[in-house]
């Protein structure tokens, strides 16, 4: 297998702590029977970008060939504007960003997956992780199969296509029985679109129409870009039938426990989506108020670490009357890939993601609001950033409970001995960071955000706050399992 050529490969820095936590988890988009299905599925996916920045792809069919482009990067490099006529033959178009969970990060893994079969064209595009890749991969070469691709994706391509059934749907079904994990998959035939979500709801995925054409995302920001209108998230164990006919709804699985992610609200989802009924920012408000319940601190202002701690730093201000300022500012050009400075320029005090607003922080007792803490180094050197912008105090209050388990459901995280809070109590935490003071929301504050009683789950995934995995997970399953 070929190295991966970083910019450290050219005596450069890359940010470590960039690989090393929570990151999106893919995106997935599909539109059946519109004239400008590729081009929707273009701008869809610019909605997704959030949810995966190492490569994407789009495939299209006409009912009789199948059209694809696949590209590293961004969808703007990874799909330049001059491949779009060529898909746009299509009526029916999937599309896909990825942040890689399963192999390495190279085009050979960029979705969608495009396999022709005997029974005719697919391409498939899967957010998740799927938990018995590992024993399915070997199962499938001890019997022939030649993979392609490192990632645990392609495993379902291979299952479909030893099926053997007449019909395709028969294929995707016994396919389905078989895998296990997280998934969002989309399915894209000569005739027909298929969309199912894993038996228990871990990743979400939504249903919309535009014009008269069906279509379905990971989120509903995807559809207020392309105009398209929400009709339903897809449920639990559903599988979608998209023809000419029409959508069909069937299912391939009851529904297992439900077990929606609620890292999604925490992070990793835009604020303008609604993910199974809630929407994300007000969502995200609530864990600020609900922080305030648990954790009322006297300060003077209240700032968030933008983007994904805005919405709950407003939260928590409205609820303790305390003005919510912007205290710092994120520059959004910084991507994945981006060369950092080295120590040395960091020590002097160079740096490119944040700054401070001193004229707002200077002289105030702050109250700093994340979403989350993960290895501790983003909290830490933002601490530090706003005493030296004058700040008198400052206050760190994380709109989550302390992450001490990792994530093996389709989000790329650290491995535990990485996780700050596996490994140090609240008190060690508040020290390494530098607060002043140092709280976390609760998981019974989490969920009352929701609307419940405040005792249990209800229906969320919370594996990485209390390491109650929903679904069987394999610990010595790595990212790189297929590379070794
Ligand atoms: O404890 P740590 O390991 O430092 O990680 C925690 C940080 O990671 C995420 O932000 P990130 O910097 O990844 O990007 P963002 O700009 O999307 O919030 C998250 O929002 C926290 O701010
Ligand atoms: N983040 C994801 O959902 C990744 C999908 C798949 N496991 C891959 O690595 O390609
Ligand atoms: S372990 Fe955490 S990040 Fe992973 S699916 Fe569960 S809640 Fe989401
Ligand atoms: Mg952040």
């Amino acid at each position: 297998m070929s190295h991966e050529v970083t910019p450290r490969d050219f005596g450069c820095e890359l940010d470590d702590e960039i690989f090393d936590k929570f990151h999106e988890e893919c995106g997935v988009f599909g539109v059946f029977g519109h004239p400008n299905a590729a081009e929707l599925t273009y701008f869809a996916l610019v909605a997704l970008q959030h949810r995966g920045q190492e490569s994407a792809g789009i495939a299209t069919v006409d009912g009789v060939k199948l059209y694809h482009h696949k590209g590293m990067g961004l969808v703007s490099d990874a799909i330049p504007k001059d491949t779009l006529p060529r898909l746009s033959k299509g009526h029916a178009s999937i599309g896909h960003v990825r942040y890689s969970t399963t192999g390495v990060s190279q085009l050979i893994n960029a979705q969608p997956l495009v396999f022709n079969f005997q029974r005719g064209n697919l391409a498939l595009a899967h957010n998740g992780n799927l938990t018995n890749a590992l024993q399915l991969h070997g199962f499938l070469e001890r019997r022939g199969a030649i993979f392609q691709s490192t990632s645990d994706t392609e495993v379902m391509a291979h299952l479909i296509a030893r099926a053997g059934n007449q019909e395709m749907e028969a294929n995707i079904r016994e396919a389905l029985s078989i895998v296990k994990g997280a998934y969002a998959f989309v399915i894209l035939t000569d005739d027909k679109m298929f969309a199912m979500r894993d038996p228990n709801g871990l990743r979400p995925m939504v249903l919309g129409k535009i014009g008269d054409a069906y279509c379905v995302a990971s989120e509903s920001c995807a559809f207020d870009t392309i105009g398209a209108e929400l009709i339903r998230d897809v449920e639990p164990g559903e599988m979608l039938i998209i023809s000419a006919e029409g959508v069909e709804s069937t299912r391939f699985s009851s529904a297992g426990k439900q077990s929606l992610c609620t890292f999604e609200y925490i992070y990793f989802a835009r604020p303008d989506s609604d993910i199974d009924g809630y929407n994300v920012h007000m969502v995200r408000k609530e864990f600020g108020r609900q922080l305030y319940r648990e954790a009322p601190v006297e300060a003077d202002v209240v700032i968030g670490v933008p983007d994904s701690s805005i919405s709950s730093a407003i939260g928590y201000a409205e609820a303790a009357h305390l003005p919510y300022e912007i205290g710092l500012i994120k520059n959004r050009y910084i991507g994945r890939t981006f060369i950092q400075p080295s120590q040395e320029l960091r020590a002097q005090g160079v740096k490119l993601k944040l700054s401070a607003v001193r004229k707002i922080v200077e002289g105030k007792r702050v109250i700093m609001i994340d979403d989350s803490i993960v290895r501790g180094t983003t909290s830490g050197r933002i601490v530090s950033m706003l005493r030296d912008a004058g700040a008198t105090e400052v206050h760190v209050l994380i709109a989550s409970p302390p992450v001490t388990h990792s994530c093996f459901y389709g989000i790329d995280t650290s491995s535990r001995d990485e996780l700050i809070a596996a490994n140090k109590t609240v008190p060690q935490i508040r020290e390494y960071i530098g607060a002043d003071s140092l709280s976390f929301l609760s998981e019974e504050g989490m969920m009352k955000a929701f609307g419940f009683d405040g005792s249990g789950d209800h229906g969320h995934c919370n594996a990485c706050f209390t390491g109650r995995y929903p679904v069987e997970i394999h610990e010595e399953f790595t990212k790189s399992h297929f590379e070794r």
